[in-house]
């Protein structure tokens, strides 16, 4: 059903728009392979409740605030605070229907070329599991401030980081793959936009700035960036949260992660996922490096010795080359990175997962991953990534890609007897 670009916006500022409808599962069509029917939440999701709260743009004042309180509570290393900065569930807010928000989006992008194919990657259709593969997107989707203030993409025209329009393709994405956990770094619209929006998909958020965000050097800003991780609150249970600001040599760092303990609802299986953005630039390899050796070790701890099965999802800013990739690569937890599994021996990380032209040149990196332990889980397919020819010469972000880094999508299952050591 078509729906006016007018009417979007309302269904993205406005909670109680006329046109939302609560609505019975979505269908969303998949690629391959299973049928999407049961991902986003049913006829089921919580009824809305009659609420004079109306989601209103948190633009810059708010989000200052939230982050001077987010300050004052990032003292320790681990604050294990989910009270504070993990979104409530309990807000009951009406459902959206996954497919008319896509719909919706489509019309405010019908100007621009249509998004990209890419397709899933089946790696292993030899492990038949009893429970549908949890679905796991990671994802640095370029923040506002940054891509319009700081970036310097030479070769992006500035129409095309307009945020009305690339908010609906970062959406896109999001809706036409519909994973069931969100990991997503440069998020400078939590409040005013990912928040509100995948709550009311079913989706429980939780964000956590970094302390010194640079977007608070732009003129207007939206408020700091940082990390965000959602999960469908249909699949899985929230046990345990923390928001991690990273040391490297016991000094605090700008950086963080969100480690979050989930257990599926499913299988009653529990697992740990993990979401970080590491230091970026060259020269500050051994400062990435610390930093991995510091989130590797609250890891070790929140995994209980590698126990519990872990995914670990980031922009680590390092090629695989680098000591950061290695200390990940060859740690006690077992991990293995799930996008290797798309080369043709198993063994190769993509030749990119960024590409963009700056002053400085053009930037082709291989920089974000999906680690996850290799023993407890197996990865049934991959998102195949763009093609250079898809990517243009032009590179990204552009007006058919909203971000400099592309969104990596994973299946994953729990191997039935894990093999050894997790
Ligand atoms: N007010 C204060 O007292 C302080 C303020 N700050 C602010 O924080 C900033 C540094 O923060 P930090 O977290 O260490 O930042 P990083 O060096 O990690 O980079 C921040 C962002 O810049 C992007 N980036 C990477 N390379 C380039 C490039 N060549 N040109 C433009 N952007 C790039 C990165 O994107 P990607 O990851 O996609 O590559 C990243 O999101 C300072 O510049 C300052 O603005 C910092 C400390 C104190
Ligand atoms: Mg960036």
């Amino acid at each position: 059903m078509y729906q006016s670009p007018r009417r979007l916006c309302s269904a993205l500022l406005h909670r109680d728009a006329p046109g939302l409808r609560r609505l019975p599962a979505p269908g969303l069509r998949r690629r391959s392979p299973p049928p999407a029917a049961s991902r986003l939440p049913a006829a089921s999701a919580p009824p809305a409740r009659s609420c004079p709260r109306t989601v209103c743009s948190m633009g810059n004042g708010t989000s200052r605030l939230y982050s001077a309180l987010a300050k004052t509570l990032n003292g320790s290393a681990a604050s294990q605070h989910p009270e504070y900065l993990v979104s409530p569930d309990s807000e009951h807010l009406e459902p959206i229907d996954p497919k008319e928000l896509l719909e919706e989006c489509r019309a405010v992008l019908h100007t621009r070329p249509p998004r990209f194919q890419r397709d899933f990657v089946d790696l292993r259709t030899d492990c038949p599991s009893s429970h549908p593969p949890i679905r796991v997107m990671q994802w640095n989707i370029l923040a506002q401030a940054l891509g319009e203030g700081k970036d310097n993409f030479v070769q992006c025209p500035v129409e095309a980081l307009k945020w009305e329009e690339r908010k609906c393709l970062i959406l896109e994405e999001i809706l036409a793959y519909q994973p069931d956990i969100l990991c997503l770094q440069e998020v400078d619209h939590y409040f005013d936009t990912f928040q509100p929006l995948l709550s009311r998909l079913g989706y429980q958020g939780t964000f956590f700035p970094k302390p010194w965000s640079p977007c608070l050097d732009v003129e207007h800003n939206n408020g700091p960036d940082g990390c965000a991780l959602f999960f469908l609150q249909n699949r899985f249970k929230l046990v345990n949260s923390a928001n991690i600001r990273l040391t490297a040599m016991t000094l605090k760092t700008n950086q963080v992660a969100i480690v979050q303990t989930l257990e599926c609802k499913e299988s009653s299986r529990q697992f740990c996922i993990a979401v970080t953005h590491l230091k970026a630039r060259t020269g500050w390899e051994r400062f990435r490096s610390a930093q991995g050796c510091d989130l590797l070790q609250n890891l070790q701890n929140i995994t209980q010795g590698a126990k519990i099965p872990l995914i670990v999802c980031g922009d680590f800013n390092a090629e695989p080359t680098e000591e950061v990739y290695k200390h990940f690569a060859s740690s006690s937890l077992n991990l293995n990175s799930a996008y290797k599994l798309l080369s043709a021996d198993g063994q190769s990380e993509p030749p990119y997962t960024t590409w963009k032209i700056r002053t400085s040149g053009e930037c082709r990196h291989t920089l974000d991953y999906i680690w996850y332990s290799k023993h407890a889980l197996s990865v049934k397919s991959a998102l195949d990534l763009l093609t250079e020819e898809q990517i243009g010469p032009n590179r990204l972000p552009s007006f058919n890609y909203p971000s400099d880094h592309l969104s990596l999508v994973c299946d994953f299952s729990f191997n039935e007897e894990p093999d050894g050591l997790l």
